[in-house]
């Protein structure tokens, strides 16, 4: 297996969120992340079928782009009662219909870069389930694909999970996405609620992490 050398690694990825946390991960081993972002990279649409599909494509969009080694993160919620829903929809499901779009003209000018509200997705992933009655479980689990492509198109891959419950109404505001409505096992704390490094150690991306670290660094 190819090892990733320590110096310039594009994060393939225009979420914040994920950003600050690959940044964390990526820490501890001399590899100095740059975002897809800040360069300017396009952000390619996700046609695949499954969260690694999607990881590779964004992973290679990237490297082939810039000339640099690139990782990219697919992951997404995946609601038992749901059939696994919202899954690789995750990013999609928090997209508002136009006209319920609140309109801010500095976002829409591209001059701020705002987090994406997940209220209403996550408002979706609650009617979904009451939809389902009474007897719905809570069960869901995150899942992580993490892909790393290199510019001669060598790539690796590896996915990660971790399994939990929905709470509702959502708490906390210290993670992203649908973080205020997951609770891990074994917690009493949401991942909204949970101070960021230990959401660090035991998440889907920290899973995923764990493997790719071995595999291509450790
Ligand atoms: O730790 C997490 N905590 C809460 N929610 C999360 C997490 N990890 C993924 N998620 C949800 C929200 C995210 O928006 C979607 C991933 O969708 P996904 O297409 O992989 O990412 P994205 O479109 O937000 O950014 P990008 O594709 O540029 O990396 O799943
Ligand atoms: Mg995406």
């Amino acid at each position: 297996m190819r090892k990733l050398e320590p110096g310039r690694l594009i994060i393939a990825s225009h979420n914040q969120g994920k950003i600050r946390e690959i940044a964390a991960l990526l820490g501890p081993y001399g590899i100095e992340p740059v975002s897809a972002a800040e360069l300017d990279l396009p952000e390619p649409e996700e046609t695949g079928n499954t969260f690694i599909d999607n990881a590779e494509l964004k992973a290679r969009a990237s490297a082939d782009l810039s000339g640099l080694p690139a990782l990219a993160d697919d992951s997404g919620l995946c609601v038992d009662a749901l059939d696994g829903q919202p899954g690789i929809y995750s990013a999609r499901w928090a997209e508002l219909p136009w006209s319920e779009r609140a309109v801010d003209p500095a976002a829409d000018a591209g001059e701020v870069k705002v987090e994406r509200d997940f209220s209403y997705a996550m408002q979706r992933v609650h009617d979904e389930l009451l939809a389902k009655g009474p007897e719905a479980g809570r069960d869901a689990h995150f899942v992580c694909a993490l892909s790393v492509c290199w510019p001669d198109g060598h790539i690796e891959s590896f996915e990660g999970r971790v399994d939990g419950t929905l709470v509702w109404p959502p708490r906390g505001d210290r993670g992203f996405g649908y973080d205020p409505m997951f609770q891990p096992i074994g917690r009493k704390e949401t991942f909204g609620e949970m101070d960021p490094g230990e959401k660090h150690g035991m998440s889907h991306r920290a899973d995923a992490f764990r493997k790719l670290v071995e595999a291509l660094i450790g």
